[in-house]
């Protein structure tokens, strides 16, 4: 097992710079994601950790020491990818075997020990299977297999679920954590699905146009974030400007008592769909505002607001209101978000 480090990582493609200065400091044991939208660099860095490519300038370090002069083979950090890219020709015992055979590793070790995966992905009785014959979760269940077989330091998952139906994907999701923790191994997940990467991550790291906009908890980087352009990532937002003065938000749309007691100025608040509080319009508290759409969407209720000349968006767990109804809207602040 080993912690990753990663120090000033910078990599081109012929004259375009896909990763810019890169830092990330991931611990021994962790699981973490890069999440960010197609093509702003996830898989290459995962590459580059991988010693599939080499950086242009930077440092990767394993346990505190660089890797850049180990080669691929040796530096004990498997990439899972997308396709999984099983051996057709081989069945799954052979293909979970496959590695460490190329590392000489004696025959009944090797068997010990594919066994022991076997059980661990639960296809024991897959094991004389051929990838053909088996479905998208037990392929993605044989590349996991495949991959732990050479007891990697490291396991990088490239968009492992993408291929998957909704529902297998939940369950693949689920089948891979428990993985992770029984076996504590340092993993890096490569997605463009918000709601993976806060599901499965101890941290994830915000990824544009090859830089690291955020590293942080689920938790802080939903509520916390620290620009407007990560907290887009997470789900479209109200943000209203006003002034922040003497404990009281004040703008043309919404007022608000603030729990922040510094005077922060002319400042945009920033408020979660699911944060404003639909009331009757004979309410004492809240603004007067007007449904102008609305779709039920079962479980939740999606709303856009007009509140003077502005649209505000509301997601709520009731389905009270009706296009044209008019309502009377309100916030009470728990977490806070101010820019400038
Ligand atoms: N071998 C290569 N040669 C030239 N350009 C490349 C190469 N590999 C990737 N790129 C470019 O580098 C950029 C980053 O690619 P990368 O695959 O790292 O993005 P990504 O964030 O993983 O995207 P996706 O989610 O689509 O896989 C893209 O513009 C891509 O076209």
């Amino acid at each position: 097992m080993s912690s990753v480090n990663l120090v000033n990582l910078t990599k081109y493609f012929g004259d375009k710079k896909i990763l810019d200065n890169i830092n990330l400091q991931v611990n021994d044991g962790e699981i973490i994601s890069l999440l960010g939208l197609s093509g702003c660099g996830k898989s290459t860095t995962l590459k580059l950790i991988a010693g599939l490519l080499k950086p242009d300038s930077g440092d990767i370090l394993f346990n505190g020491e660089s890797a850049l002069d180990i080669p691929t083979e040796k530096r004990d950090a498997v990439i899972v990818f997308q396709d999984y890219l099983l051996f057709p020709h081989m069945n799954v015992y052979e293909n979970i075997e496959f590695g460490m055979k190329m590392r000489k590793v004696k025959k009944s070790i090797r068997q010990k020990r594919v066994l022991e995966l076997l059980e661990l992905v639960r296809l024991e009785e897959y094991k004389n299977s051929y990838p053909s014959e088996l479905s998208g979760g037990q392929r993605q269940r044989v590349a996991i297999a495949r991959a732990l077989a050479v007891n990697p330091r490291i396991l990088l998952l490239d968009e492992p679920f993408s291929n998957l139906d909704i529902n297998l994907r939940g369950e693949m999701r689920d089948f891979v954590l428990s993985i992770q923790k029984k076996t504590g191994i340092t993993t890096i997940l490569v997605t463009h699905d918000k709601e993976e990467a806060l599901m499965m991550s101890d941290k994830v790291a915000v990824m544009v146009g090859g830089q690291i906009k955020q590293f942080d908890t689920p938790n802080n980087l939903y509520e916390r974030p620290n620009s407007k352009e990560v907290a887009n990532i997470f789900g479209e937002r109200n943000y209203i400007r006003g002034t922040l003065q003497n404990g009281l938000f004040k703008s043309e749309l919404i007022n608000f008592k603030s729990n922040i007691k510094e005077d922060l100025g002319s400042v945009e608040v920033m408020i979660s769909k699911e944060d404003l509080e639909l009331k009757p319009v004979d309410s004492d508290e809240g603004v007067e505002g007007k449904i102008l759409k609305k779709r039920y969407a079962g479980e939740k209720t999606y709303y856009n607001i007009k509140i003077k000349d502005s649209i505000l968006k509301a997601t709520c767990d009731n389905n009270l209101y009706n296009e044209n109804d008019l309502i009377k809207v309100s916030f009470s602040p728990k977490n806070e978000v101010y820019f400038r």
